[in-house]
This record gives C-alpha cells, sequence and structure tokens, in this order.
C-alpha cells in the first residue's frame, strides 16, 4: 500500500507519485501484510464426532469433576473469587488456562519478543496430551473502581498515543510547516498504523491554511483528534440486542489468542447487568483449556455453559445450545469459537458449518456475529477482517489488547477501509476493562489528549 503513495508534495502539486524516491521508512514493515503461508498438515478438527453435552449451571456447588475434566487433571486451577451468581462485579481477570506449547503474546512483552500473527496458529492439542497449567492472575495496576473508564483508555492506550506524540512534539517544536515536516508527518501517521488513506487526509487537514507557517503541537494534536474522530464517528456503534430475538444469538470468531472467550466473559458480565438472561456456548471443542475457562466466566457471572469434551463437533454443539437456549427461555446465547488462522481451510469450512448449522434452527441467527481482534497484531487485522467476513459475515468488531500495542491506530484504518460497526474495545483483562467504543473519546486518547471529555 505504501509504496504507491504520491509524496505530500507531489499531491499538492499533482506531480506523479512515480517520480517520487520512495523513503524506505514509509513502509509500515512492522505492521505490514502477513506473508503467504505454507498450508499446514491437516488438524484433523473436521473428522471430530459428536459427542454428549453437559450444561454447567451457574452455582458455585458445581462438583469439583465437572470444574476439572480429566484431560485438566493435576492442573493448579485458580479458584473462581468474588463469584456472584447474581452478575455481580467480579473485578479478577480470569487467567488464561495454559498449554506445554508455550504462553501467549503478554501486554508487557517487548513488540519484538511477541510471537509473529503465524506463531500464533492453533495449538495441536488434539494430537497430543495437553499438559495443563494455571497462568497467576494478571495484576491489576490499581483498584479499577478508582479509575474511570477515560483513565483506563488513556492509560491503556499509553504506547500509541505517545509514540505518536513524540512524534509530533518533535516534529512542529520551532519548525514551520513546511513540505519535508508534512511528509515526516505523515509516515508517523502510517507507522502508527493508521493506514495510508487517513495519513494523507490528516496531513492535508493540518496544512490546510497553515502552509509555511508554524503550528504547535498542541494544535497538531488537536487537529489530529478531530479527524481521527471524523473517520470513527460512522463506525461507533452500540451492540443492540432485539429483545423481540429470543434467544438473541451472539457468534464469536477470530483468530487464536485475540481474546473470544474473554470477550465472551466480559460481555455476559454486561448482559447480566443488565437484567438479561444469558447462556454460553463452549464452541471452542478444539482447546481443552478454553472450555475450562468459559465455565469459570459462566460460573462467575451466573450463565450457564453448555459444554461437551474436547474435540467435540462445533457446529453440533451450537445447535444444541440454541435448543436449549430456546426453552429455558434465554435472552443472549454467546458462542465461543475455536480460534483459527485464515489459512487453515478445514477450520475456517469449520466455522461455515457452524453458521449453516445455526441458520437451520433460526433463518435469522446468528443475530451479531463479532469479530474479536488482538490490536497487537497491526495490519495483519486487515487480512483477518477480509476473510472472517467472507466465511462468517461479520457484523461488528470488537479490539482488545489496546493496552498492549502502540499499533491501536489500526482501529482507524479499519474503520476507513471497511466502515464495520466497532461495538466494544478492550484495554486490559479485566472484566471492566472491555468497555462500548466511542469515537471522541479513542480519538482524543490516540491523539495524546489528556483533559477529561
Ligand atoms: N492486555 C490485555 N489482555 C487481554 C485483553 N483481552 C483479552 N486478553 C488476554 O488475552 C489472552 C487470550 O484471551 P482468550 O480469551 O483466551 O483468547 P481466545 O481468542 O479465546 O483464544 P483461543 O481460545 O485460543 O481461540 C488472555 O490472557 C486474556 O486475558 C485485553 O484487552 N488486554
Amino acid at each position: 500500500m505504501a509504496e504507491n503513495k504520491p509524496g505530500f508534495f507531489s499531491r499538492l502539486f499533482g506531480r506523479k507519485a512515480e517520480t517520487q524516491p520512495e523513503p524506505a521508512s514509509q513502509t509500515p514493515q512492522a505492521g505490514g501484510e502477513p506473508e503467504a503461508m505454507p498450508s499446514p498438515p491437516a488438524t484433523g478438527a473436521d473428522d471430530l464426532a459428536a459427542a454428549p453435552s453437559t450444561v454447567t449451571t451457574a452455582s458455585p456447588d458445581t462438583p469439583e469433576a465437572r470444574k476439572t475434566p480429566a484431560e485438566l487433571a493435576g492442573a493448579d486451577l485458580q479458584p473462581v473469587e468474588t463469584v456472584d451468581p447474581e452478575g455481580g462485579n467480579p473485578r479478577e481477570p480470569i487467567p488464561r488456562i495454559e498449554t506445554e506449547s508455550g504462553p501467549e503474546p503478554r501486554p508487557d512483552m517487548a513488540e519484538a519478543d511477541k510471537p509473529t500473527p503465524e506463531a500464533l496458529e492453533p495449538e495441536p492439542v488434539l494430537e497430543r496430551e495437553p499438559v495443563v497449567e494455571a497462568r497467576p492472575a494478571p495484576e491489576m495496576t490499581a483498584p479499577a473502581e478508582k479509575r474511570g473508564w477515560w483513565q483506563r483508555l488513556t492509560e491503556g492506550m499509553r504506547r500509541t498515543s505517545s509514540s505518536l506524540s513524540e512524534s509530533v512534539t518533535g516534529l512542529f517544536t520551532k519548525r514551520k510547516l513546511d513540505d519535508a515536516t508534512l511528509q515526516d508527518l505523515e509516515d508517523a501517521l502510517i507507522q502508527a498504523d493508521l493506514g495510508v488513506p487517513t495519513a494523507m487526509r490528516i496531513t492535508e487537514a493540518i496544512s490546510a491554511g497553515r502552509y509555511n507557517k508554524e503550528i504547535s503541537p498542541q494544535e497538531v494534536r488537536s487537529i489530529l483528534a478531530s479527524e481521527v474522530e471524523k473517520t470513527l464517528q460512522p463506525v461507533a456503534r452500540a451492540l443492540q440486542i432485539d429483545r423481540a430475538k429470543k434467544p438473541f444469538v451472539i457468534l464469536m470468531v477470530g483468530v487464536n489468542g485475540a481474546g473470544k472467550t474473554t470477550t465472551i466473559g466480559k460481555l455476559s458480565q454486561k448482559f447480566r447487568q443488565q437484567g438479561l438472561k444469558v447462556m454460553l456456548a463452549a464452541g471452542d471443542t478444539f482447546r481443552a483449556a478454553a472450555i475450562e475457562q468459559l465455565k469459570v466466566w459462566g460460573e462467575r457471572v451466573g450463565a450457564p455453559v453448555l459444554a461437551r469434551e474436547q474435540g467435540a463437533d462445533a457446529a453440533g454443539l451450537a445447535f444444541d445450545a440454541l435448543q436449549e437456549a430456546k426453552a429455558n427461555d434465554t435472552d443472549v446465547l454467546l458462542i465461543d469459537t475455536a480460534g483459527r488462522l485464515q489459512n487453515k481451510a478445514g477450520l475456517m469450512a469449520e466455522l461455515e458449518k457452524i453458521v449453516r448449522v445455526i441458520k437451520k434452527f433460526d433463518e435469522s441467527a446468528p443475530h451479531a456475529t463479532l469479530l474479536v481482534l488482538d490490536a497487537t497484531v497491526g495490519q495483519n487485522a486487515m487480512s483477518q477482517v477480509e476473510l472472517f467476513q467472507k466465511v462468517a459475515g461479520v457484523t461488528g468488531l470488537v479490539m482488545t489488547k489496546l493496552d498492549g500495542t502502540a499499533r491501536g491506530g489500526i482501529l482507524v484504518a479499519l474503520a476507513a477501509k471497511f466502515g464495520l460497526p466497532v461495538h466494544f474495545i478492550g484495554v486490559g483483562e479485566g472484566v471492566e476493562d472491555l468497555e462500548p467504543f466511542t469515537a471522541g473519546d479513542f480519538a482524543k486518547a490516540i491523539a495524546g489528549i489528556e483533559a477529561n471529555p
């Protein structure tokens, strides 16, 4: 994309892009388009037979045997703290349960240490005995109730905003707005993953009427915020639960580790607080620990969880969950799915099958298909949207882990390119760290404007 970008001066004077030498820094290398990946061996996930399901109730009295299936024997699972069957407000994030294949990318990891999206392939848990370890609960930096959303958002997005802010301050302190400065700004915006069209638009807005004049970093930040807000405004749309649909079916999709299961937990908590009857379906039958993770969330928020053993047919489970939810007068059914990479043809076909089977039960379902995107993958999120849109008909986005990256600008690029509704954003592992997406707050946070709106 960046290769075709005409320089700022060229655009200003209508020169052709090819005549401009392209500085190496213009290519958003770190967040570049993913390279073609070799086809992985068959996972066997498609051949899995259906198996009897279990519904966990939300009772804290759930028998131990149910809480810890055979494959997790010996695992030191974290006890569920602050369980409130009435859908109270559990603050402790649920630890992600890991297998021996290693830990997941952590928000506190250096960018360079993080596994590439390619390295996030589904763990071959079906081919060997998983060894499950409990991950210690992530530390909470401060009591959540003392920090409002604006504070958590700005703190979470600090890495994105400070890298942009540093560029802006460096570029505009006692410097005139000439073509070189504007070119550097445009490059900085592209490096921050905002995407070429948005970077060009913002740079043009900043230069309008100010060419060859001095402009303060504060002015630049404020124009940046207002342009970003313009791009985001149309996609900042709340997730509407249509009460006429009963159950309202939400299918969660995304690559593994993106935060689907955690997001289901956080959303369930919100729905429960709205007085809705919620049910969860552990459709991530690929990863044993994901089933456990969902059961823990179910207990926490007071929502029954329909689960089968690892390796069971996810489409069959989704169908059963629909029946169960209908019979129980459930308001919202959230269906988890296995994390999958775009190039996993078998797993993508499985996802198509889940959607087909759901439609057999209710032609209008799923009523929302939410793609969970991990902000730390940067530009790779673009191809994830394209593929999941084709396979599952994504209706909205949830972006997680904005706290773990300097690449929060990717949300702006996604908004500009796809125009899909962004319902929620996540800036941490805690249940309170997921909130409805608002364009103005996000734009100010990204531009490093500290004022509380
Ligand atoms: N820092 C941070 N971590 C998050 C956020 N959302 C989720 N996580 C963490 O990301 C990790 C992966 O989350 P999961 O919910 O297990 O991801 P998943 O998409 O269900 O993964 P699979 O089951 O492998 O498909 C967990 O450790 C979560 O606590 C977020 O907004 N910020």
